[in-house]
């Protein structure tokens, strides 16, 4: 397999180390035009510009980078795995997404991100689930650059404080750097219109804690993690990008989850 990645961010940067130490290093990394790559790896702009014979492309740079190259990759033939999960909140790309798809004969797949239990959900929901609920939960760090900065004064809050309430398409489009995993809860369940979504700014979290209720036909799950962010980004859970790397090994192998 001959993989190709957007960018080189804290997601970003991990992967491709962790690729590298389990035998599939990145050919080729798309950046953003004028950016040069600092190492022996050849950076392009585009995907038409990629080395030819790439056949999975790695998107782990954000919605704008799905829209602009995971679309162009897919309807090329090239594979993508993603975490910019929230950028199918928008209707009309994720309808671009499936024609692309169905076009080049490729797949969009989704890593499951900073979150678990989306087994669960999808099997869950064979039956039938009458509620989901996540919540996402950060320090006021990690949610600075969102729209919690116009509801909060996120350098000086001092109790845990809500300052979003509603669907997870919603949240998945004001949010485009933090509400991935409210994006992959939904689809994984009651879809983005009918799974409901709260965000907290907490000044006593030390950790980007995540939690998923459901209720069903099944019984009942709640999912809680307590994700420590990356080094370079405290937006971003370390689970994320593990779970790309895992994605991409577990798809490789005979016996699959
Ligand atoms: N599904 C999930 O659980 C999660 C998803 N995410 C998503 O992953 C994204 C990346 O996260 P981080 O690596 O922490 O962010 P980051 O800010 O550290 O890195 C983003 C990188 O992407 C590059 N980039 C952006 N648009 C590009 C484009 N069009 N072409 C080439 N390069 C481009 C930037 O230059 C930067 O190097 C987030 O914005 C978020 O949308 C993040 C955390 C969890
Ligand atoms: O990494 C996290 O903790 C979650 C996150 O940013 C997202 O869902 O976009």
């Amino acid at each position: 397999m001959s993989i190709a990645l957007i960018g080189s961010g804290a997601i970003a940067s991990y992967v491709r180390a962790h690729l590298a130490s389990a035998g599939l290093p990145v050919a080729a990394i798309i950046v953003r035009p004028g950016k040069e790559s600092n190492d022996e790896t050849p950076a392009v702009s585009s995907v038409a510009d990629l080395p030819k014979g790439i056949d999975m492309l790695i998107d782990c740079a954000g919605h704008e980078a799905l829209r602009t190259h995971g679309i162009e990759a897919l309807r090329t033939g090239i594979d993508v795995v993603t975490v910019s999960i929230g950028a199918l909140a928008d209707a009309a790309l994720e309808t671009e997404v499936v024609n692309a798809a169905q076009y080049g004969g490729a797949v969009l797949h989704l890593a499951s991100g900073a979150i678990g239990a989306l087994d669960a959900l999808r099997a869950a929901r064979i039956g039938e689930l009458h509620e989901v609920t996540y919540v996402g939960r950060k320090p006021p760090m990690g949610w600075v650059g969102s729209p919690a900065e116009d509801k909060v004064d996120l350098a000086s809050l001092q109790k845990a404080t809500i300052h979003f309430s509603g669907s997870a398409r919603k949240a998945s489009l004001a949010y485009p750097k933090n509400a991935n995993v409210a994006a992959a809860v939904a689809l994984s369940s009651l879809g983005f219109d009918n799974t409901t979504v709260e965000l907290i700014a907490d000044p006593d979290a030390s950790a980007n804690i995540h939690e998923v209720r459901a209720a069903g036909s099944f019984g009942s799950l709640t999912f809680t993690i307590s994700g420590k962010s990356l080094p370079d980004n405290p937006k971003s859970s370390a689970l994320a990008a593990m779970s790309v790397v895992a994605k991409i090994l577990e798809d490789r192998k005979p016996i699959r989850f």
